[in-house]
């Protein structure tokens, strides 16, 4: 490192945004590394299954907020005397993290786990020109990203596929891998009978997905005998009425709709009877036995225990509903002996609860060692970002599970023409009196400043609030209209002959008047927000088993069902499995061979 270079460290102020997997590792390696200043933002709170591998947590730390634990957890080894300030919150809060408030920083450390997240952070690094350092891993795969904004391949220039979900009606009524009942077991009778914000869909939602009347009448018959059984959840015979109906009624119910069956082999109800004497049997210990397979009867038992188990809970008092989550013994207990047991019906293999927990919680396990390597090569590259020839020496990272090498590198690409975040120009719009200035003011200084003879207005990520023929909002105030702090606004030109631009929208307090950026729109050339092209297929990484990772909008390590598809039954033997980040493909600098790039 040259003294230059040091120098400019120290004085540094960076942020890190995620303080989990990688963020706890590389809070430690920009300590050691001496940076001056560094900010950390992350929103949750410490979970037991954090700590196997960010270390910077201890168990007496579980439920405190993650961003100003790691403050003081660094402080023994803060050898240099790194100011560390620390934010709990969503970095997608606008209000909370203002543009303003993200130039301070020289680069910006991406440590997080969602596309969402990421996303966003890139489309303000590209507003403000700043340099973000993204990185990601997926069990051994993991990858550091250096992005310097309109220089080089921003996060959204390739194509991110859309977490994989099912089909309600494979999930319902015909599953035929392990991971269908077990989202059939999570995601609905776990939700419908223990927790109270749990979502039914309707028969309209239902009707999307399957062009079968008797089937879609059979499924909401399901769910209202459920909603009626739990309303017995304090009874004493509660346990023998749930696995009666849901194992011999609801699959005898099914047989009866011939359509379902003509090529799938019929599922057999579960008749309690048949296991009785053998339940009597079962050793209560089983319920601990994580890693061998349960036969159907000691499935039944630790079915039955749990259901005990959940309804004291509940009745209790102490809570009114209870949530899967894959560290909660009773809810996975439940979830992996019901899944079970529909497996067993439908004549698909059974899972121990430990192969259970990583399809139903977290599904590819995070890998500590991944995340140090990862860690470290985004610190380390940062150090480019001070000296000369920055984008030429900055590499992207992978780690790789070859026999001879650990990581590959390859030269950072231009960024992509059709990229709906960075082939677009932008700049921040700032307004003030939003509640008097209205859209016509806007829509004529726009044009006046940047030339355009007409021009349609896009607010977000779709609201159309202006076009020549529809006029119909000039008279509504901005404030009416939803301009507020980090909505982005896309003007685009009726003409076709100017680009398009995306300005950011900064309310002010003060100001009532429009600080519209300056800057130099060229000839239109590509759609922004294009839909990404076949072109660039992403490839579907080959896993085992029904490893997936599916997202849902609290936490991404969930499975889904999908709800409202559009999507009919016959598509379903189209789904794939998927990782939660897209692949693709890179040339690379030294090898000249394809790698895939996690993200
Ligand atoms: N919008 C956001 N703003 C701030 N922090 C975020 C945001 N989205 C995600 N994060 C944080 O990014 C971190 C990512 O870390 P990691 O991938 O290890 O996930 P985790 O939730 O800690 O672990 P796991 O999901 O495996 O239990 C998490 O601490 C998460 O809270
Ligand atoms: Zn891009």
């Amino acid at each position: 490192m040259t003294k230059d270079t040091y120098i400019n460290k120290v004085l540094a102020k960076v942020l890190m945004v995620g303080a989990g997997g990688i963020g706890c590792e590389l809070l430690k390696d920009l300590i050691l590394m001496g940076y001056g200043e560094i900010h950390i933002v992350d929103l949750d709170t410490i979970s037991l299954s954090n700590l196997n591998r960010q270390f910077l947590f201890r168990h007496r730390d579980i439920d405190k907020s993650k961003s100003l634990t790691v403050v003081n957890a660094v402080q023994p080894f803060n050898f240099h005397g790194t100011q560390l300030v620390s934010y709990h919150g969503s970095i997608m809060d606008a209000k909370l993290f203002t543009l303003e408030w993200f130039d301070q920083f020289s680069i910006v450390f991406n440590a997080l786990d969602n596309i969402e997240a990421r996303a966003y952070v890139n489309r303000i690094c590209l507003f403000l020109r700043k340099l973000m350092m993204e990185s990601g891993t997926t069990g051994f795969n993991g990858q550091v990203q250096p992005i310097f904004p309109y220089r080089t391949e921003c996060f959204d220039c390739t194509v991110k596929e859309t977490p994989k979900t099912f089909p309600v009606c494979t999930i319902r009524s015909t599953p035929s891998k392990p991971v269908h009942c077990i989202t059939w077991a999570k995601d609905f009778l776990f939700a419908q009978l223990f927790n109270d914000e749990a979502q039914e869909l309707s028969a309209a939602d239902l009707s999307k997905e399957s062009d079968n009347a008797s089937e879609i009448a059979t499924l909401l018959k399901e769910t209202n005998e459920l909603a009626e059984l739990k309303a017995k959840i304090a009874q004493s015979d509660f346990v023998h009425e749930i696995v009666d109906k849901i194992f011999r009624v609801d699959i005898e119910r099914l047989l009866l709709i011939d359509a379902l069956w003509k090529t799938r082999t019929k599922p057999e109800p579960f008749r309690f009877e048949a296991y009785e004497v053998e339940l009597g049997q079962v050793s209560p210990a089983i319920i601990d036995e994580e890693t061998t397979q349960w036969s159907v009867a000691e499935n039944l038992h630790v079915l039955m225990a749990s259901i005990l188990r959940l309804q004291a809970r509940i009745n209790s008092g102490k809570e009114t509903f209870v949530s899967f989550d894959k560290d909660d013994e009773d809810t996975l207990n439940f979830v992996t002996a019901a899944s079970n047991i529909r497996s067993f019906i439908f004549l698909i293999p059974i899972q121990t609860k430990f192969d259970l927990k990583q399809i139903a919680g977290n599904i590819i396990p995070a890998i500590a060692t991944t995340n140090a390597i990862i860690a470290g090569f985004s610190a380390l590259q940062s150090l480019n970002i001070f000296g000369n020839d920055t984008v030429e020496k900055s590499r992207m990272i992978f780690t790789s599970t070859a026999a001879n090498k650990f990581v590959i590198t390859s030269t950072l690409a231009s960024g992509s023409p059709k990229c709906p975040s960075c082939s677009i120009t932008r700049g921040i719009m700032r307004v003030g009196a939003t509640q008097e200035l209205v859209l016509s003011d806007l829509v004529g200084a726009l044009k006046t400043k940047y030339g355009y003879a007409e021009i349609s207005l896009v607010l977000g990520k779709s609201k159309l609030i202006y076009d020549c023929d529809f006029d119909d909002s000039l008279d509504n105030t901005l404030h009416q209209l939803g301009f507020v702090t980090g909505e982005v606004i896309q003007v685009n030109d009726e003409d076709d002959e100017l680009e398009s631009i995306e300005l950011y929208i900064e309310v002010l307090e003060a100001d009532n008047a429009i600080q519209l950026p300056d800057l130099v729109i060229g000839e239109k050339k590509a759609t922004p927000r294009a839909e990404p092209e076949e072109e660039h297929p992403v490839p579907t990484p080959e896993l085992d088993g029904d490893v997936v990772v599916i997202a849902d909008e609290d936490d991404d390590d969930d499975l889904m069902i999908t709800n409202g598809s559009s999507v009919k039954r016959k598509h379903e033997e189209e789904e794939k499995t998927t990782l939660e980040t897209p692949l693709k493909k890179t040339k690379l600098d030294e090898q000249e061979e394809e790698v895939e790039i996690l993200d």
